[in-house]
Formats: structure tokens, C-alpha cells, sequence
């Protein structure tokens, strides 16, 4: 019988030392590192080079952008090293073939998920990146960001369903529903960011140590 593999945990929007140590310390996977200015979670690249100084081999820089043009990626690529760039804006296919062939560093799409109807996208994104992630779609206010907003969606929309690349699962997770949400989907990565904060923009060192340990026996 095959042996399940751990799942494996991206904290994202990570701002600070303290933080990125307690994920670290806590066993995430990937650290992801925000650079789109409206969020609240957004770093300078010299933030994101001191803190990625701090990452120990074996643990993956992930860069989040949303809709970037390639002077911005170019400037924060030139400083911080990523092991995956996360697009989470409107990018198609051959935007994000062009990010890769420009940058050659391997792309994750995010792919926003309101209905069975959104899921064909995934479909399209995976014959050129290099990974998924499924998350809410946002609200529909003017407002809201593309991301990061702490909303989950119907998680048995993925239930049974196989993807042609590696995948995480993303969207209003947090240490209590973690474990439900990996039985459901049977994903084997997942990727929190308001989750594990106790205000927007800032991460509680505590819930992150919550949220490792709510699926490290699963
Ligand atoms: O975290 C942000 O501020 C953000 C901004 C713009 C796009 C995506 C963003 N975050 C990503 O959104 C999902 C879900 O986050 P949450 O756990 O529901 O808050 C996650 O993949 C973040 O990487």
C-alpha cells in the first residue's frame, strides 16, 4: 500500500524575522514573500532579501505577484532568489509561458475557484506552469484584493478530481479546518496567509506553530 505523503505548507505574506523563523521552526515548506503594494502583506525587495537570507536549504522562496510587468519582476527577481514565482492576478497562458521563458524560474498559477465552472482554467494554466493553486474567487467589491482574503470555497469541488501538476490549496484556511479541508480535497499542500495572522498584514507566530502542527500527523 502506498504510503501517504506529508503535507507539505506554504506561509505566505510573510513581513518579518519573527515569523518566518516560527515557519522554519514549525516545518512549512515554502515561505512566500508578497510584492503587490495594496496588500497589506506587500514588502520591500530589501525585505525580501533579508528575509530570505534567513531561509534554511530545504525550505522554498516563494515571490507573489499579481499581473506584473516584467520591469517590476525584474527588479525583484535581480534581488531576491525565488525557488517558484506565484502569479495571482488574470495572467493567461502565454503570459505566464513569457514570465518563465524571461525569468527562468518555475511558475505557480493561482486559479480562482467560485464554481465547477472556474475549474477549466486549470486545465489551460497547466500546460504551461509549473504548479497550481486553487483559491476563493474575491469578493466583488471594488476593493478587494485578488487574494489573501481569508474565503474559502466549496472544497468538494476538488474532491476526486486529478491535475495534470502539482497542486496547492489555498482560501480561508486556518488551523481549525486545515485538517478537514486536506480529508476533502486530498491536497498535499496548502497555503495559508490570514489564517495564521491575528490582524491583517501580520502574522501570530503561535497560530502558524497551530496551523503546522493541525496537519503534521495527517
Ligand atoms: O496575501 C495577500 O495579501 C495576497 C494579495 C494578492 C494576491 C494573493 C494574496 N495572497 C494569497 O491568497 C491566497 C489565500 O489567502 P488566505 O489564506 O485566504 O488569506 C494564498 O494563496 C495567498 O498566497
Amino acid at each position: 500500500m502506498p504510503v501517504p505523503k506529508p503535507v507539505s505548507v506554504k506561509i505566505c505574506g510573510l513581513t518579518e524575522p519573527l515569523s518566518l523563523h516560527a515557519a522554519v521552526a514549525g516545518g512549512a515548506r515554502y515561505v512566500g514573500f508578497v510584492f503587490y503594494p495594496p496588500s497589506p502583506r506587500s514588502i520591500a525587495p530589501s525585505m525580501g532579501a533579508e528575509l530570505a537570507r534567513l531561509v534554511p536549504t530545504g525550505v522554498r522562496t516563494v515571490g507573489l505577484f499579481v499581473d506584473p510587468e516584467n520591469d517590476f519582476l525584474e527588479h525583484v527577481v535581480s534581488q531576491v532568489p525565488f525557488d517558484l514565482i506565484q502569479l495571482h492576478g488574470k495572467e493567461t497562458p502565454r503570459r505566464i509561458a513569457e514570465v518563465k521563458a524571461a525569468f527562468n524560474i518555475p511558475v505557480m498559477k493561482a486559479i480562482k475557484v467560485g464554481g465547477s465552472e472556474d475549474l477549466a482554467a486549470a486545465l489551460e494554466a497547466a500546460e504551461v506552469a509549473d504548479r497550481l493553486l486553487f483559491d476563493a474567487k474575491p469578493p466583488a467589491k471594488v476593493s478587494a484584493l485578488p487574494g489573501g482574503n481569508g474565503i474559502a470555497f466549496d472544497w468538494t469541488l476538488l474532491a476526486g478530481r486529478s491535475w495534470p501538476k502539482p497542486w496547492m490549496l489555498s482560501g480561508g484556511l486556518k488551523p481549525e479546518n486545515a485538517a478537514e479541508a486536506v480529508r476533502t480535497t486530498g491536497a498535499t499542500a496548502l497555503d495559508v496567509s490570514s489564517g495564521v495572522e491575528d490582524r491583517p498584514g501580520h502574522k501570530d507566530p503561535e497560530l502558524i506553530r497551530r496551523f503546522l502542527n493541525s496537519v503534521a500527523g495527517l
